[in-house]
């Protein structure tokens, strides 16, 4: 089964306007509220591919109550822990730009962590578990490093989509695959990363530092792979994007669908650009009609060394 943990989920309220003005009154042309959160999108896009998972996290209040009930909408399954502090709301602008302010997380109590602990403790060798996302309040920026000992050990193959402390505390506890993308991996390394050659030098450093596969999204650049198994450079044909929020979680799920599925590694890798891409430039999130469509047009090369 697979997992995914999403410890800050939030509705995400999209709403779309002509331009977007310093002190001035806007009206919105169109608004849409989703349950969001990158576990929670990795979970939407699995389910959109026909794979099964099951949703973990915190939901509280009236926002907590929106999240849940679309997740049951969809078909998504779930064992989201309720919390005292409401979730929150993160504001997506789509103007000449796009711009997102993200809320204030509720605090989360111990005993709710603890919660958290018993449902993770559940997993075996057979499971795959997808940490994604910020760490909200009252929850140590430790808390993926303490999950992947617990449960590394056990066999569990670790997805980590973190930033900051928490990607760097994590990659020695061995995660089977990270996503950052080039400016979160830069950050690792206290370096600017703007091309494919250094994201691949320092997706080397990730790998030596203990990640078994790293993932370098690079928005319209593309993105590298590095593992063990090969370094590959997928390119795209330039394009404005129409909405690159989830592009990144498509793409975790795109290469958890590939790789449960018994594809190579590159052919995981493509199909993951692929869907990372195609939820860029198309409304929603990426089907399997929009990957085909979009996969003929992606380059993937090998990088050799
Ligand atoms: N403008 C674009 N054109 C084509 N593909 C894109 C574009 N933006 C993103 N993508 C695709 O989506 C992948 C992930 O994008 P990005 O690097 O922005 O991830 P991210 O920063 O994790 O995004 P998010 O956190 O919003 O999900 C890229 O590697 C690429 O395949
Ligand atoms: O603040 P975090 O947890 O890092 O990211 C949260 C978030 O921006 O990520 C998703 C897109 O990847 C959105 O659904 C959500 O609003």
């Amino acid at each position: 089964m697979i997992y995914t943990v999403t410890l800050n989920p939030s509705i995400d309220y999209h709403i779309w306007m002509d331009a977007w003005t310093e002190r001035e009154i806007h009206k919105a042309q169109r608004e849409q509220k989703v349950a969001g959160g990158k576990g929670i999108n990795v979970s939407k896009v699995l389910n959109i591919l026909g794979m099964e998972s099951t949703a973990l996290g915190f939901v509280g209040g009236f926002f907590g109550a929106f999240i849940q009930h679309e997740l049951e909408q969809e078909g998504i399954a779930h064992r989201l822990i309720r919390t005292r502090q409401e979730s929150r709301l993160n504001i997506k602008i789509k103007a000449q730009s796009e711009t997102d302010i993200s809320g204030t997380s509720p605090a989360i109590s111990e005993e709710e962590l603890a919660a958290l602990y018993s449902q993770l403790d559940e997993l075996t060798a057979d499971d795959y578990l997808v940490l994604a996302g910020s760490v909200p309040r009252g929850i140590p920026d430790t808390v993926y490093q303490s999950i992947m000992k617990r449960l590394g050990p056990r066999g569990v193959r670790i997805f980590l989509d973190a930033s900051g402390k928490a990607l760097a505390d994590g990659l020695a506890e061995k995660p089977f695959l990270i996503k950052p993308n080039h400016h979160e991996l830069g950050e690792l390394f206290g370096v600017e990363i703007t091309t494919h050659e250094e994201a691949v030098t320092y997706g080397k450093k990730a790998l030596e530092a203990g990640a078994q596969h790293v993932i370098v999204s690079m928005a319209e650049q593309g993105a590298v792979f590095v593992s063990r198994d090969g370094v590959y450079v997928a390119r795209i044909p330039k394009q404005p994007p129409v909405n690159s929020i989830g592009a990144g979680d498509s793409m975790v799920a795109g290469f958890l669908y590939g790789f449960t599925r018994g594809m190579s590694s590159e052919e995981a890798f493509r199909f993951a650009v692929a869907a990372g891409s195609s939820t860029a430039l198309s409304e929603g999130f990426c089907t399997h009609e929009k990957i085909r469509e979009i996969s003929p047009k992606i380059t993937v090369t090998t990088v050799e060394g």
